[in-house]
Order: structure tokens, then C-alpha cells, then sequence
């Protein structure tokens, strides 16, 4: 049975926590969620597993895998830590990682405690395919992300778009990946995780647009190199508590626990 600890208790957090408690994510027990605020959670009720906003009270649940739905603040609080405590880390904020300094410490502190950090699917798809293409060379991975106006609200878009009145999908980012995991770190996290499978987080381009004729957050993949080509589009239905994120974040959150703990280990 495998312990696991929880930080963030939002869209994707909840939806990880039923999952577990539901028996979807393979042989595993919540043992804590590590909240910010303790009192905002006092009529959650999860059977026996401790809901804290205590760093201390929270290892000493002894998880075997901390999983982080909380954003890049608390990969940048709580990566080395769960690390530093025996767990292995499996990360969704994974755009915090564009900072580099953050990323090696955090990769000096995984092989110090033989410890590792785990990046699922999460929205994208194809991660194991650009990873196995990444032996090389690989020429190239573009990634084009677009979502509903609503998904914008509250974000870098409203600096470059008027969201009330947009009428045509409308680009708002184009650079590099480690440009738009620092731009966007509520949304456009999949481009660090596609930069980790592939080719770096300078050399993945990326575009980024506001799209009014759409209803789900769209993710294209493209990749060439001696493997061939590859051409993934993933549409994910956003969840109605945070249309940022999709359901198939959680999902996915739930299978890689499911690899962690059981004898068949599918993607
Ligand atoms: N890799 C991927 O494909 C994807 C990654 N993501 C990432 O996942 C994150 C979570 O998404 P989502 O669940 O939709 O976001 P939500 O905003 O719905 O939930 C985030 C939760 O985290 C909590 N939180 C924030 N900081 C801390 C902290 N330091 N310690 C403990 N809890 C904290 C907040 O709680 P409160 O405010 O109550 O304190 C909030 O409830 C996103 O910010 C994004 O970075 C999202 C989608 C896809
Ligand atoms: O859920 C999605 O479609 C993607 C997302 O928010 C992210 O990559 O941060």
C-alpha cells in the first residue's frame, strides 16, 4: 500500500483525493493533505486522512509519494523538502521548473536521497513518445495551446487581449517554453513538460492563443527527428470549478499513482 500525501486541495487536488478514496488510483492510501489554511477545510471530511496546514504535521503521515496540485509556489516551497523526507515527488505545477537554479537543486536533492520527481501526462499526451524520440536527434517540438475565453480570466492574456469583446482566436504568446511556463503558470505548465520529455525548455516553441469559437482546452503536439513525425491533438473538457484546468489532469494524476502501485505499468 502506497502512503500518499497531497498539497492542494483545489479543482485538480479534490478530484485526486476522490480518486484515490474511490480505489481509481491502484493500491494507494490518502494519508494527508497539506492545505494553506486548515480552518477553510474544517467540514472536509476524507476517512482517516489528516487534512493540515502544518508542514511538520503532514510528514510526519510518512507518505510515500507527496503529489503536488497547488501551483508553482509550492513546488518551489515543497519539492526539495518531500524530497528530503523520503518521498518521491510527482509534480503537475511543473512550469515552476523553468527556473533553472530551481530544477538542478531540485534534481541534486532527488539523486542525494535517491528520491524521484515524477512528471505525469497531466493535459498533454504523447509524453513517452517525445521522451523515447528525445535519444535523437530530434529536430524539432512545437506545441500550440488554445483555450475558451474563460479559461484566460485572471491571467497575462487580459494584458494583451480584451477578453469581454475578442471574436477570432487570437495568438497572445509566441516564444519559447521557458518563456510560457513563466508567463502563464496556471496554463500553460504542459510546455515545461513537454521541454522535459524533448528537447529543453529553449529549444520547444510554443504558441498560445484566446479562442472564442472553441469549448475545450486544446493542446497541439508536433515533433520530427529520426523517429519520424508525430502529430498529437488532445481536446480536454475544462472542469467547471477552474476552467483552466482540465478533468484529465486529476485522471492522469490517479493512473501514475496506479503505475506506482501495481504490477502492470501501462505508457
Ligand atoms: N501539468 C499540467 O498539465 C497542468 C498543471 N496544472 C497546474 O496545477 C495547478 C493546480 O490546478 P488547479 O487544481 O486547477 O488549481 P486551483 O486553483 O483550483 O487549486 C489550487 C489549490 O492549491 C492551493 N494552494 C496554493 N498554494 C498552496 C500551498 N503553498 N500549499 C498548499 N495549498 C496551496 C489553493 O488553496 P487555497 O487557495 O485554498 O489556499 C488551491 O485550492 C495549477 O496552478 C497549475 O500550475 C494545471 C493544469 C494542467
Ligand atoms: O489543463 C490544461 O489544459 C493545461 C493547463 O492548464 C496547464 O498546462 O497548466
Amino acid at each position: 500500500m502506497l502512503n500518499v500525501g497531497l498539497i492542494g486541495y483545489g479543482t485538480a487536488g479534490k478530484d485526486v483525493a476522490g480518486a484515490i478514496l474511490g480505489g481509481q488510483a491502484g493500491n494507494t492510501r490518502l494519508a494527508a493533505v497539506l492545505v494553506r489554511n486548515a480552518a477553510k477545510y474544517a467540514d472536509v471530511a476524507l476517512d482517516d486522512c489528516l487534512i493540515t496546514d502544518s508542514e511538520a504535521a503532514f510528514f510526519e503521515r510518512r507518505p510515500d509519494v507527496v503529489v503536488e496540485t497547488a501551483g508553482h509556489e509550492a513546488v518551489i516551497r515543497y519539492a526539495e523538502s518531500s524530497l528530503a523526507h523520503d518521498c518521491d515527488f510527482m509534480v503537475v505545477s511543473v512550469g515552476a521548473f523553468c527556473d533553472e537554479a530551481l530544477y538542478d537543486r531540485v534534481m541534486a536533492s532527488a539523486s542525494r536521497h535517491g528520491k524521484r520527481v515524477l512528471v505525469p501526462s497531466a493535459a498533454i499526451a504523447g509524453l513517452d513518445r517525445i521522451a523515447a524520440a528525445a535519444q535523437g536527434p530530434l529536430d524539432r517540438v512545437t506545441l500550440t495551446t488554445r483555450k475558451p475565453v474563460k479559461a484566460w480570466r485572471g491571467t497575462f492574456a487580459e494584458e494583451v487581449v480584451d477578453l469581454d469583446t475578442v471574436a477570432q482566436p487570437t495568438v497572445i504568446f509566441e516564444g519559447n517554453a521557458r518563456e510560457s511556463s513563466r508567463v502563464f503558470p496556471e496554463s500553460v505548465n504542459v510546455s515545461a513538460a513537454l521541454s522535459l520529455a524533448g528537447i529543453g525548455f529553449e529549444a520547444t516553441q510554443v504558441r498560445v492563443l484566446v479562442d472564442p469559437t472553441i469549448d475545450k482546452n486544446v493542446h497541439e503536439v508536433s515533433a520530427k527527428g529520426r523517429f519520424g513525425e508525430v502529430r498529437i491533438e488532445v481536446q480536454n473538457t475544462p472542469s467547471p470549478n477552474n476552467p483552466k484546468t482540465g478533468y484529465i489532469v486529476a485522471m492522469s494524476v490517479a493512473r501514475a499513482l496506479k503505475n506506482l502501485s501495481s504490477p502492470l505499468v501501462i505508457g
